[in-house]
């Protein structure tokens, strides 16, 4: 069984067991527990749900658009048939001074990339999307703030901070999004990905998931093998990458299970 399942499905029973039921800023109430963890070697498997189908190209594409393009524009992503940022879509087609637009505005990219080149014992190699000026004038806080860097013995490690995490829909995305980027940096910086350490400060299941995670906590002892992640191998410019160039081998999973966003 997969490695992320075991660790995904532990947390959504205990959130279910033991979370604090609670309203938040959507109105849609949730059941929440604070400082859930997982960890994942990536040199062993990839970590992406099994127990149901996770939209893997959508994540990486949206991955993409934040790291790569370091676009807001919302368009970009419905080319691609990509809808997930629908609803926080501004005025001006963007979701405004948030996520792609801030790794933009400081040079976050270059210089993590720079830094993994040229002094991979720095250890003040992060992406921190919390810009406190800049928030207020985004469609949304971020959620997966930021990420801390570390190289030891050849390996990329990779600690991601998400201060709020929706277990049904956004957390599945992430984790995987993430692995994805640990891949992409090692590949181009002449590393083995390493360790992916995901914290979550606010983990949650909106009351109108509960059912949907149930169904899947039933298909716990059917989960299968995680698949491998395949790079194209000759891409060694991390702005280079496009989508045909990331691609999941034999990824078996069950059903896709529909939730709905809390806006
Ligand atoms: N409440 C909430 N949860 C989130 O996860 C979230 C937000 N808001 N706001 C901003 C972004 C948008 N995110 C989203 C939004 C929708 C899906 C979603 O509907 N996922 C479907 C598949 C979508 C598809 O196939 O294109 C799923 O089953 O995972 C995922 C992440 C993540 N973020
Ligand atoms: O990448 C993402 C983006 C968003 N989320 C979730 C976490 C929360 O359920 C909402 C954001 O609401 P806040 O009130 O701003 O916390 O979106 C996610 O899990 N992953």
């Amino acid at each position: 069984m997969s490695l992320y399942d075991e660790q995904y499905l532990t947390i959504a029973q205990n959130i279910l067991d033991h979370g604090y039921y609670d309203t938040n800023r959507t109105g849609v109430s949730t059941y929440k527990l604070p400082h859930q963890s997982m960890q994942f070697d990536l040199e062993r498997e990839f970590p992406i749900l099994t127990t149901k189908k996770v939209a893997f190209k959508t994540a990486v594409r949206e991955l993409l658009w934040i790291f790569k393009e370091q676009s807001n524009d919302v368009k970009r992503l419905q080319e691609q048939n990509v809808h997930i940022w629908d609803e926080w879509e501004m005025e001006d087609g963007t979701i405004g001074t948030s996520y792609g637009w801030v790794v933009q505005k400081f040079h976050q990219m270059d210089t993590l990339l720079e830094q993994l080149k040229t002094n991979p014992q720095d250890r003040r190699m992060m992406l921190n999307l919390w810009q406190i000026p800049y928030l207020d004038t985004g469609a949304l806080y971020p959620c997966c703030f930021l990420t801390m860097w570390d190289v030891t013995d050849g390996r990329l490690n990779c600690m991601l901070v998400q201060r709020s995490g929706d277990w049904g829909l956004g957390v599945p995305f992430n984790t995987s999004q993430y692995a994805v980027l640990v891949h992409l940096l090692a590949q181009v910086s002449n590393l083995r990905p390493g360790m992916l350490t995901h914290v979550i400060n606010n983990a949650h299941i909106y009351e109108n998931q509960v059912e949907g995670i149930r169904l899947q906590l039933t298909r716990r002892a059917e989960a299968f093998e995680a698949p491998a992640l395949w790079i194209n191998p000759e891409i060694q410019d991390f702005y280079a990458f496009q989508i045909q160039d990331i691609k999941l081998i034999g990824y078996k999973s069950h059903d896709k299970i529909s939730m709905e966003v809390a806006v």
